[in-house]
């Protein structure tokens, strides 16, 4: 486990002044896992979880400005313009009091990573990244049944092509900064969350 950094993160933007953040990052391909896993350690550590494709389905549920060209982007496989997602965030992170955040499928490229930094002002302390092989993350999103505009072969055929062309900077990034905390995501729910489970037990103390 490459994990070092415990401490609350202190920063310039405008959250970050008021409240202690303390953010955590959950990357993977389509289907590794991401949402049952948060949901888990919303469970047991009490995050609040934002997950960036939520945020962009919620946007296009409620008929926005932006829905259209969101929906577009999201049958295709295409990451959505950063500026539009990091604000859905920066909304779900200032109409929280928990400081303490789970943001799910973000950032997925470097752009994304970037404009999170910029305009949310603060970076993670953990990223955790689910490492998943290409066939059991298309076998599981085929499984997902919830009726997701983007859950069938041709489009999980383009979304592995985007993440496997975008994804490994970002790890890249946040490895050199002893920042991530790879899983290996083959197993049931339960064994998978035994091994996150220590790396937020880890960070208990200090918050
Ligand atoms: N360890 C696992 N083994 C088998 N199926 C899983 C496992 N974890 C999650 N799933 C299922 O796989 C699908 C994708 O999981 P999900 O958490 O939505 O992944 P992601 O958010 O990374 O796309 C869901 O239907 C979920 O119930
Ligand atoms: O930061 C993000 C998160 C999601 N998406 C879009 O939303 C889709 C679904 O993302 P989600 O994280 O919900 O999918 P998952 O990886 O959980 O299957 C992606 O394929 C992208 O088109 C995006 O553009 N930017
Ligand atoms: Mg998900």
């Amino acid at each position: 486990m490459e994990f070092s950094s415990a401490e609350p993160f202190k920063g310039e933007g405008c959250l970050s002044k008021e409240k202690n953040l303390y953010i955590t990052f959950v990357l993977g391909g389509p289907g590794s896992g991401k949402g049952t896993q948060c949901a888990k350690i919303v469970e047991n550590f009490g995050y609040t979880h934002l997950s960036a494709g939520e945020l962009l389905r919620q946007e296009i549920a409620s008929n926005s400005e932006d829905g259209v060209m969101i929906l577009d982007m999201i049958k295709e496989g295409k990451i959505v313009p950063s500026e539009v997602t990091v604000k859905l965030i920066q909304k779900g992170m200032e109409s929280c009091d928990n400081g303490k955040f789970l943001i799910d499928g973000f950032p997925r490229n470097e752009e994304n990573r970037t404009a999170f930094e910029q305009i949310i002002g603060a970076e993670p302390n953990i990223v955790l990244f689910f490492d998943c092989p290409e066939e059991e993350m298309i076998k599981r999103v085929l499984n997902r049944n919830e009726g997701r505009v983007d859950d069938n072969i041709e489009t999980i055929r383009k979304r592995l092509k985007v993440f496997a062309a975008s994804h490994y900077p970002v790890i890249d990034y946040y490895s050199k900064k002893g920042k991530l905390c790879k899983i290996d995501a083959i197993g049931t729910e339960d064994e998978i969350f035994e091994r996150v489970r220590p790396v937020f037990a880890a960070c208990e103390g200090v918050q």
